[in-house]
């Protein structure tokens, strides 16, 4: 019987998987360039309703889930780790802070404390979490107490680059993932 690419064990597996990225990826682009107009898209997804914010962003977070899952797939840490700093770290970020963010960051005033603590407690969080999930599964195994310390490393990097005031040259949704890529390669070694 053909190997079919849903066997996860396969090579294809993670081209497989990133296949629903890509979907959306393709809907975020044509949406965005309002080549079709999906106005439930627009509304869920963009701040301010204009189609073309779709084309930075968003498009960034489902690029960076399709390369965490070509280049890392589930054999190494990096990837687990740095779609959790994006996903849960810099997601909640947003959410606190902008209900909870009175006291802004002396260097940006565009961000606060509550919203920097808060990515780097959930963030760091989610990657644990993720982290024992995928090595329950088997796909790898952990010395626990360097992980915990190697993970609030990565977390601790990843809220202070998002902390910047850089976000007008590079989106925090390339900048979180890729630094906390860097940084996961650095210290986990893979
Ligand atoms: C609203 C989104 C990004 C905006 O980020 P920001 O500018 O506020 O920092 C996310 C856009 C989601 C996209 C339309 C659909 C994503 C599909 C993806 C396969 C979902 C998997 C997410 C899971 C948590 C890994
Ligand atoms: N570290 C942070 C991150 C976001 N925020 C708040 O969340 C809002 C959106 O953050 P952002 O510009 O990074 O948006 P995203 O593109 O990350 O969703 C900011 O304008 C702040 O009000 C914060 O207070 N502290």
């Amino acid at each position: 019987m053909a190997s079919w690419p849903i066997f996860s064990n396969s090579v294809e597996a993670r081209y497989f998987a990133s296949l629903v990225p890509l979907v959306n990826c393709l809907r975020l682009v044509i949406n965005g360039f309002s080549l079709v107009t999906d106005e439930g898209l627009v509304k869920s997804v963009t701040r301010e309703g204009n189609p073309g914010e779709l084309l930075r962003g968003p498009l960034y977070y489902v690029l960076m889930l399709i390369l965490c899952a070509v280049v890392f797939w589930r054999e190494s840490p990096t990837g687990v780790i740095s779609v959790a700093m994006m996903c849960g770290g810099d997601g909640i970020a947003d959410i606190i802070g902008r209900s909870f963010g009175s006291q802004k960051l002396p260097y940006n005033q565009r961000k606060s404390w509550a919203g920097s603590i808060s990515m780097f407690a959930f963030g760091f969080l989610v990657s644990i979490g993720m982290l024992q999930y995928f090595s329950a599964l088997g796909y790898f195994q952990l010395d626990w107490i360097g992980t915990i310390q190697k993970v609030a490393l990565i977390s601790l990097v990843a809220t202070v680059v998002e902390s910047l005031p850089i976000t007008e040259v590079i989106d925090d949704n390339i900048s979180v993932p890729l630094v906390s890529m860097l940084t996961a390669s650095l210290t986990f070694g893979s």
